[in-house]
């Protein structure tokens, strides 16, 4: 029998230490990442936000609009993904549904956070935080609604920012006995503070090493020394995806070509090879008695 996705996760965190979790903001991102080594593969909010909708990450996006970008990702890729769902999308019936799709849906583990429902990003200023006692009914309508019990439910806490450290390490604490079964502590200054949170529950914590937020840009290494069990990089490949297209957009307006910025690109061959496009090929070539030979020109 094969894995559970929330199994391969789990699995994963044993093997690697930090788990580096690629965020990927499609699924041809999703194909680069695994092929070039990650263990396990990350959906981020603002990435559905932004990328598919145009929209900002302060909770506008829906459960249906995140599943239908965790659906072309898990049917190109082996790996465990990681999910954000926000607040859940909605009170406790609402956050069970959330679970029971993300289960369906193929995903490996989600994480869950305790902001107010117009949540804002966790690296933003005045962030609103619920009661801890609601956050844990949150976490436990998760847990409850699962039906693979391997299917990770994480805890992710913004309270450090508003609250300060021990309240923050507070409710980590609840959360984890609500039943969290990994804990997120948002928009960490330091090393000692994750190792803080890493002492004070027995749970993985994540580092979310997201760029131009509150966090420096730790290395693996360093992360490993304070106890950290993954490392996050959320829209490190969109952010830079972005800058190139914008600087392609930018010279083929202004220059008339883009012969200036042809270096910035992925040849066709190369985006040919994730896709395992001359395999199709092949197979399109035998069913129409093709010469194969022909079809390797202009690569
Ligand atoms: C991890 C995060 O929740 C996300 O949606 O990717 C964001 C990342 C970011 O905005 O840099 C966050 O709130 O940290
Ligand atoms: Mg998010």
């Amino acid at each position: 029998m094969s894995m559970s996705p929330g199994l391969k996760f789990r699995e994963a965190i044993k093997t690697e230490q930090p788990l580096q979790v690629a965020g990927a903001i499609n699924a041809y991102a999703a194909m680069m990442a695994e092929q070039v080594g990650f263990r396990a593969l990350y959906l981020s909010g603002a990435g559905v936000a932004n990328a598919s909708f145009g929209l900002p990450d302060l909770g506008i996006t829906t459960l249906q609009d995140v599943l239908e970008d965790i659906r072309r990702i898990t049917s190109v890729t082996e790996l465990p993904l990681l999910v954000d769902i926000d607040t859940g999308f909605g009170g406790a019936f609402q956050i069970a549904r959330t679970i029971k799709e993300m289960q369906r849906a193929g995903v490996a583990a989600v994480h869950i956070e305790d902001q107010v429902a117009e949540k804002r990003c966790g690296h933003r200023p005045n962030k609103a935080m619920v009661h801890t006692d609601e956050m844990a009914d949150r976490i436990k309508a998760a847990v409850d609604a699962r039906t693979d019990s391997s299917f990770v439910i994480m805890a992710r806490t913004d309270a450090l920012a508003s609250e300060g450290l021990e309240a923050a390490i507070e409710r980590a604490r609840k959360y984890v006995e609500a039943g969290a079964d990994m804990l997120f502590p948002e928009a960490v200054g330091n090393l000692n503070e994750y190792k803080q949170f890493a002492e004070a529950v027995q749970v993985p914590i994540l580092a979310n090493i997201t760029e131009f937020g509150k966090t420096p840009l730790f290395t693996a290494q360093q992360l490993r020394e304070a106890g950290v069990g993954l490392a996050l990089y959320p829209l490190s490949a969109f952010r830079a995806m972005n800058a190139a297209a914008l600087s392609v957009y930018r010279t083929i307006r202004e220059e008339g070509s883009q012969q200036k910025v042809i270096n910035l690109m992925q040849t066709r061959a190369e985006l040919y090879d994730f896709l395992h496009y001359y395999d199709y090929e092949h197979k399109l070539d035998l069913l129409f008695g093709m010469n194969e030979k022909d079809n390797k020109e202009g690569q």
